[in-house]
């Protein structure tokens, strides 16, 4: 195989950046340069015409054509494509007719295999069509599942003679992944592009798939454990990245830090308890187990359900904090102790242990459903409400956010540029 060609998907929608991000890029040593369709939609073909005419190297515009092929396939390629991307999914009528209207204006066809059900059968077909490249591709909302390309590559790679190639959140592993499964071209959005040292990012991609190819040797692909993933991720995001992330949902009403600078993410054991009666509170201790956060709702903020003997029990627990919409006491020794309890009000006296309430059942904490095993993740700006079914992907969109943002932190740092400039603001104004 000759040596894996890297093409970087420049997914953004402002044109300006796109192009200053493609010059790094190809600085750090992408080969070739893939016209998102954001961007594309965002621009139009202008987008084409302007990335060939900059940087006159291999451009491809990612169409993502499911009908009409001969007409989407011809604009593309009177703008400067060299390579026009369609879907697999399509009608082989459209398949064929793009592949007539590549010919006659001197393009490329790939061919995109989101969302096949049967890729390995699909790909196939799609090489007697006469196709030029198969793209096997994991989707953004896809990866934000759990999907990841790796999982069929080899599977295609090995029934196909043409180029196959790779896309779908890859890093510098994954892509050196893709390269030993078969792939003789790993394209990389995101990793790339939303880095704050695009120039770097591309290089390390580079040297990886070039150190994989090199070698020639088979990776085994191993699974992670998921809870030990999830919590990995939200580790590295903030609340503000989740709740955009939620679209703004789940977020917690007046529950603030007692102790502040503090970070928790963990599963919840969920409280049930009334006002003073810190019984229930102080048994879900029992309950809980190290890395779990205590939620509690309180039926009143009158007395106290929590206070510093209860914290020194979570601490030898490994409980990794407790959140109370009601009221908490010992606020100081709590602050000594330097643990994570986020509450409602503080006060200093406590109820009596009368043993009402319930453990583990549907709550509502701070004006949000918790259920047992939800994932609470807080810091200094609040409490954030994850649903166990969507921790994975409500995780992975967060660290999008993140990566998005440090892209957009460095423009603001390290160029000089406001906020307004960088995201077309007044551009994206909703027109009234
Ligand atoms: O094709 C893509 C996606 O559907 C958005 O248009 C991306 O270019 C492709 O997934 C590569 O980007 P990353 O997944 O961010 O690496």
């Amino acid at each position: 195989m000759d040596k894996p060609i890297l093409q970087v998907a420049l997914d953004l929608v402002e044109l300006k950046r796109a192009v200053e991000i493609a010059g790094e890029a190809l600085e750090g040593g992408a080969d070739w340069l893939e016209v998102g369709t954001p961007l594309i939609k965002s621009e139009g073909m202008d987008a084409i015409r302007e990335i060939k005419k900059r940087f006159r190297v291999k451009t491809l515009a990612d169409m993502k054509t499911i009908d009409t092929g001969n007409v989407e396939v011809e604009m593309a390629a009177k703008s400067g494509a060299d390579i026009v991307i369609i879907l697999a999914l399509s009608d082989d009528s459209t398949i064929q007719e793009a592949i007539r209207a590549a010919k006659k204006y001197g393009s490329e066809i790939m061919v995109d295999m989101i969302n096949v059900p049967n890729p390995v059968e699909r790909a196939k077909e799609l090489e007697e069509l006469g196709v030029d490249y198969i793209n096997v591709h994991v989707g953004i909302d896809q990866q934000m599942k759990g999907m990841d390309p790796l999982e069929i590559l080899s599977n295609v790679a090995n029934e196909v003679s043409i180029p196959v190639a790779a896309a779908g959140g890859l890093d510098a592993e994954k892509a050196a992944n893709c390269v030993s499964l078969g792939a003789s071209i790993v394209i990389v959005g995101s990793n790339i592009t939303k880095s704050r040292n695009v120039v770097e990012s591309a290089r390390k991609v580079r040297e990886a798939i070039d150190k994989s190819w090199k070698s020639g040797k088979k990776v085994e692909l191993k699974k992670r454990e998921l809870d030990e993933e999830i919590r990995e991720i939200l580790m590295k995001v903030s609340t503000p990245n989740i709740s955009d992330a939620m679209h703004r949902a789940r977020a917690m009403r007046d529950v603030h830090p007692v102790v502040r600078g503090k970070k928790i993410v963990g599963k919840a054991v969920t409280v049930s308890a009334f006002d003073g009666d810190w019984a229930k509170p102080v048994e879900a201790i029992d309950v809980a187990g190290k890395g779990d956060v205590i939620v509690i709702k309180v039926s009143g903020d009158n007395a106290a359900v929590w206070g510093e003997l209860a914290t020194r029990s979570c601490i030898n627990k490994g409980i990794e904090g407790v959140i109370i919409d009601g009221a908490v006491r010992d606020v100081d020794d709590i602050r000594e102790l330097g643990y994570p309890i986020f509450a409602k009000r503080e006060v200093p006296n406590a109820g009596e242990p009368k043993g009402f309430g319930e453990i583990n059942v549907k709550i509502e904490c701070g004006g949000i459903e918790v259920n047992p095993g939800d994932w609470i993740v807080a810091d200094d700006n609040g409490v954030m409400v994850i649903p166990k079914e969507r921790a994975y992907e409500v995780a992975r969109r967060a660290l999008e956010v993140k990566k998005h943002e440090e892209r957009i932190r460095g423009e603001i740092e390290d160029k000089g540029r406001t906020l307004a400039e960088i995201v077309e603001l007044y551009k994206w104004e909703k027109v009234q």
